[in-house]
């Protein structure tokens, strides 16, 4: 007979949160406790997740270590909100542009890309400048905004002015009117990076304004305003600002959080991928190399989770080492093939776990996601590890 520990499972559990009900701690805790009902003698290595959207910060400062600096902020609408940068003794700000732009943090009446701001976003660059930081990375996603940046520009010492030097109003919709620019950044030779949820670009078909503006509340009309509104503000920002690189609307990350990613390269910056640099900072590859069995996962399973997000990132991690990775969500939508093509080897949803849509399967997904996520869990560890 083999020794008993011969026969445990290794298992690494690293979701990212489900928007709108649980962090990704709570995730990874409610899928464990549900698969050591069945087997608990196995073992569960829980390494929550975030890719630049809500819960960057966090899951950095369980990896890193580092100070924690509370910093006031404002939110989409100009309204007070909680801000924090985490520095890091190698003088490394660490900031998520959700806690300033965040679409968790307006109603569902309140949501309008037209009018949202990320002003607040760059409050929080500037108290990192301020603390003295030589590098920061801002973590890009799950905004509520779509200006391009303008409104981060304007803490950070740059106005964006219509043809009549007058300064423009906040929000997306204003950049249709844009001219130029006052003023020169305020950054003290910090390095900026945007550490991006995803690849998109700026302007177009695969932009910030068509495939986000709608999460946002824009309808079509508002998708057209936008996306050559911004179209306007980049080639402000290619001409006006001297570190910018041409072609700003097309390139990768650009699109992040309503094209901040996009005044992220204006200032000189770079863009990678938000994943990318959490599962280095959680040394998620080693934690890989020795697992039998990859549990992610995320609110929605979608055609926007193969495009930088925490699931893509595993998943694909998982692929190249041989490694099943089971993926679960409140909903999921990818087909098949997509989700195989990624690494994905199964997916489950909780939708379909409490009995689908036409019998109330989402309320109670949105209401008793932690049951579901335990019950998952526990079956998952009848059909693997037994
Ligand atoms: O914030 C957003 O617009 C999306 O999460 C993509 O970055």
């Amino acid at each position: 007979m083999w020794p008993a520990t011969l026969l445990r499972m290794r298992v690494l559990i690293c979701p990212d949160k489900f928007a709108g009900t649980l962090s990704a701690p709570e995730v990874a805790a409610a899928v464990a406790e549900g698969w050591r009902t069945v087997t608990p003698g196995d073992d569960l290595l829980l390494r929550p997740l975030a890719d630049g959207g809500p819960g960057f910060v966090a899951v950095l400062a369980e990896a890193l270590g580092g100070r924690r600096l509370p910093v006031p902020t404002v939110d989409p609408l100009g309204r007070p909100a909680a801000g924090e940068i985490l520095l890091t003794d190698d003088g490394v700000a660490y900031l998520e542009s959700a806690q300033a732009c965040g679409l968790h943090l307006l109603s569902a009446a309140e949501r309008d890309p037209k009018a949202t701001t990320s002003y607040g976003l760059g409050l929080l660059v500037a108290a990192a400048v301020e603390a003295g930081a030589r590098t920061v990375v801002i973590g890009l996603g799950g905004s509520a905004t779509n200006d391009g940046g303008a409104g981060m520009l304007v803490p950070l010492g740059v106005t964006a002015l219509d043809a009549g030097d007058r300064a423009l109003p906040y929000g997306g919709a204003a950049l249709a009117g844009v001219a130029t620019l006052d003023g020169v950044p305020r950054l003290r030779g910090v390095t900026l990076v945007a550490a991006t949820d995803v690849d998109n670009p700026l302007l177009g078909l695969h932009g910030a304004s068509s495939v986000f503006g709608p999460q946002k509340g824009a309808d079509r009309a508002d998708v057209l305003l936008l996306d050559a509104a911004l179209e306007r503000w980049a080639d402000v920002l290619v001409e006006r600002l001297p570190g910018c690189p041409p072609g700003l609307g097309a390139l990768p990350g650009g699109g992040a959080a309503g094209g901040l990613g996009a005044a992220v390269l204006a200032l000189g910056g770079r863009c990678e991928s938000g994943i990318g640099l959490v599962t280095r900072a959680v040394g998620l590859d080693a934690a890989l190399d020795a697992t039998d069995l990859v549990i992610t996962g995320e609110g929605s399973f979608d055609h926007q989770s193969l495009r930088g997000k925490v699931v893509a990132g595993v998943a694909g991690a998982a692929r190249d080492r041989g490694v099943p990775c089971v993926v679960l969500a409140g909903r999921v939508s990818t087909g098949r093939r997509e989700a195989a093509a990624a690494g994905v080897t199964e997916a489950y949803s909780l939708v379909e776990h409490f009995g689908g849509e036409e019998r109330g399967g989402v309320a109670a997904a949105m209401e008793r996601p932690a049951d579901g996520l335990r019950a998952l869990g526990a079956r998952l560890a009848g059909q693997w590890s037994r």
